[in-house]
């Protein structure tokens, strides 16, 4: 189901809790409001769509990737750069790392390790960074 977008920032300044495999249909709605706003959106955290779980999708090439609990296990290459949100207004500046290794479960809630480069790295850091109630 689509959701609407959360911008209250003290709702989105909260850390996630940690899901569990009884939170796998938070995908459908993470996909379904993510397609809703493709064309001004790359990514978003639970939060963002009003569940405070740690859950993400990022828009990685053609492939809207879910995942449950991501950790970055490795990074490397840091640079500055700015970023928008849906939940916010303007654009920040922030760092990120061009490389990165994050591990979470998938949506068959297996445990999956991906490298990711460039613009994908950085959509899963900025969501990520959501889980823990950082907004840029
Ligand atoms: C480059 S990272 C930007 C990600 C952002 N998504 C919001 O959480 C968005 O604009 O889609």
């Amino acid at each position: 189901m689509i959701k609407p977008i959360i911008k209250d920032q003290q709702l989105l300044g909260k850390k996630a809790i940690p899901t569990t495999k009884a939170d796998l249909p938070l995908a459908n709605d993470l996909i379904d409001t993510l397609n809703a706003h493709q064309a001004e959106c790359v990514g978003m955290a639970a939060n963002m769509i009003g569940v405070n779980k740690n859950a993400i999708i990022a828009r990685i090439g053609p492939f809207n990737v879910v995942m449950f609990n991501p950790q970055i296990i490795a990074k490397s290459h840091p640079y500055q750069t700015t970023e928008g949100c849906l939940s916010l207004s303007g654009t920040r500046p922030t760092k990120r790392y061009k490389q990165i290794t994050v591990k979470f479960h998938n949506q068959s809630w297996q445990m999956q390790t991906l490298e990711l480069m460039d613009f994908a790295a950085e959509i899963v850091q900025h969501e990520i960074d959501h889980c823990n109630g950082i907004i840029i």
